[in-house]
């Protein structure tokens, strides 16, 4: 633009650039004035229908424990997208396909970013945060980068499924010396603890189950979880974050200080093995490379990695058990459906050998049970929550930045309209349409369908979903093959939920193996 003030040039030149200034600048004006215009009808639209509450505690008094039938109940009476407060707290509940298509595609980048709770803040400030709860940006993208490609990739988890085999085969041990007493098994305690050997085996070669130092680090990131879903009056009143009122973020610094210290002799030990020139080129190893070697933008370091390894153990131990305990559970609720799964691992896997991983894409039946089962019973039924990083627009409603926004995935996973009168039944059959159309829809594979959500969707969806369901099918293939399941005498089964850091059974699941191969060496 300072051209035109330039003496050397001429007239017309300097009429064409005059010209060329006003058009800009009139160009300019109206895109600004149009964005004010936009961004001023968003903020006037309103906000979604919903409860009123009571003056500073909005509906916090009504709350019920079993949050996602709560959010289910109120969108019956204020429909798909509702807001209620909770405390000085805003939060949008969406509850349908079409809503949440707005957010985990149309809006995807707006939306990815998770509400981080108070208590977590308090432990990480003044350190970078990790990949669950950094928002979206460079260092969120280089963490999800190095746990898919370091970590996750095809490739790596296949190279790891040895381990996986090796944990699966303890604990059918485990399993068939309970089964020799004709005692009954926990099976989410069991399958908890052969979740948490598979991963640490495949991150750094060791399991940690048995130790008394692994019971610690179990029950620490137990805690920390558990800490998350405490009602926490500084999430609710963000004003009084900075005072901890009820101390449950000092109480997950201290935690995680314990897990922090914990993983840190492992890398310890794990860069003394490697200075002295033995190299087992595991996970592990991989990512103190990716630190030593500073390739990473922005930089990969230390703290990063161990908060890493942190986030895919507590996001897969919780996760992984509890699908294989519903599984479990919907099938002994339906005992011909378990006949029909053991059915099709005879014909598949005989019963002159153990299930392998590699039998998982013939296993189309047990498949579907564990889908069917992730249906009904999602382990994350709201997801975590996600917090728009500017105001949205949903459905012709406002969401401003920085509300607590719930996709209730358990209640478009129970939508009638979606899955037919039969939504509510336990039937993995509807996995296993002939009609490739309705098999896609149901599976949530057709890009503009937003029904099937177990894992989540857009740029935040879990990133352990490939593994995550393999693991799922390979435990209940591996505890269906290997042994007939009852439950113990007298008692009943109860398939009530409840709502915690996942979907838990009210009652844990108790069951009473039997061996049934044919050669004893198979359980050993
Ligand atoms: C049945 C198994 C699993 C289920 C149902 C599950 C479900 C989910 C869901 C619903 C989310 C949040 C999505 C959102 O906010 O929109 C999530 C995030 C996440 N999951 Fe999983 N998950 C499972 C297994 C795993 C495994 C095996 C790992 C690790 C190996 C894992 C690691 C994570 C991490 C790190 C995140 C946060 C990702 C981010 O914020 O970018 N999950 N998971």
């Amino acid at each position: 633009m300072a051209l035109i003030f330039r003496p050397e040039i001429s007239a017309g030149t300097g009429v064409t650039a005059l010209v060329t200034f006003y058009l800009t600048a009139l160009f300019l004006f109206l895109i600004r004035f149009k964005r004010r215009k936009g961004s001023e009808k968003k903020q006037t639209l309103p906000l979604p229908p919903g409860p009123h509450g009571l003056p500073i505690l909005g509906s916090l008094p009504f709350l019920n424990p079993n949050l996602h039938q709560y959010f289910a109940d109120l969108a019956r009476s204020y429909g798909p997208i509702l807001s209620l407060r909770l405390g000085s707290k805003l939060c949008v509940v969406v509850s349908s396909p079409s809503a949440a298509r707005q957010i985990f595609k149309d809006q995807d980048a707006a939306f990815a970013n998770h509400a981080t709770p108070a208590a977590t803040l308090v432990y990480f400030r003044g350190s970078n945060l990790d990949l669950l709860w950094s928002p979206y940006g460079p260092h969120w993208r280089m963490l999800r980068k190095i746990a898919v490609h370091e970590i996750l990739s095809t490739t790596g988890i296949e190279a790891v499924a040895p381990l996986r085999c090796r944990e699966m085969r303890r604990t059918v041990e485990v399993v068939s010396a309970r089964a020799k007493m004709g005692a009954a098994v926990d099976v989410r305690e069991t399958t908890f603890l052969t979740v948490l050997n598979m991963m640490t085996s495949m991150l750094w070669g060791e399991q940690v189950g048995g130790s008394s130092e692994g019971a610690e680090f179990r029950r620490a990131i137990e805690g920390a979880v558990d800490i998350l879903m405490a009602p926490n009056v500084a999430d609710f009143f963000p004003v009084l974050a900075p005072l901890d009122p009820q101390g449950l973020g000092r109480r997950t610094k201290k935690l995680m200080l314990w897990i922090n210290k914990f993983l840190g002799e492992i890398v310890e030990k794990k860069k003394r093995i490697m200075v002295s020139g033995e190299r087992r080129r595991d996970v592990l190893e991989a990512l103190l490379n990716l630190v030593e070697s500073g390739n990473s933008q922005p930089p990969f370091s230390l703290d990063d990695l161990c908060k890493l390894l942190v986030d895919l153990i507590g996001g897969s131990a919780d996760t992984i058990s509890t699908a294989v305990e519903w599984s479990m559970a919907e099938l002994l609720s339906n005992p011909k459906k378990m006949r029909t799964a053991q059915q099709e691992l005879d014909a598949v896997v005989g019963k002159h050998r153990i299930v392998e991983e590699s039998d998982i894409p013939q296993l189309h039946y047990l498949s579907a049970v564990v889908k069917e089962s992730l249906r009904l019973h999602p382990p994350l039924p709201l997801l975590i929550p996600h917090c728009p990083s500017t105001h949205c627009v949903v459905g012709g409603f406002s969401v401003p930045a920085g509300t607590s926004v719930f996709v209730n995935v358990w209640a478009i996973h129970r939508d009638p309209h979606l899955w037919g009168e039969d939504a509510e039944e336990f039937k993995p059959e509807r996995f296993l349409e002939t009609s490739r159309q309705k098999r896609d829809f149901y599976l949530g594979r057709r890009k503009d369908e937003f029904c099937y959500l177990p894992f989540g969707a857009g740029r935040r969806a879990c990133v352990g979903t490939a593994i995550g369901e393999k693991m799922v099918i390979y435990m209940v293939a591996s505890l269906l093959h290997s042994f007939e399941w009852r439950l113990p005498k007298g008692a009943s089964l109860e398939l009530g939920e409840k709502f915690g850091a996942v979907l838990r059974k009210v009652e844990q699941l108790f069951a009473v193996p039997t061996m049934r191969l044919d050669t004893p060496e198979l359980y050993l």
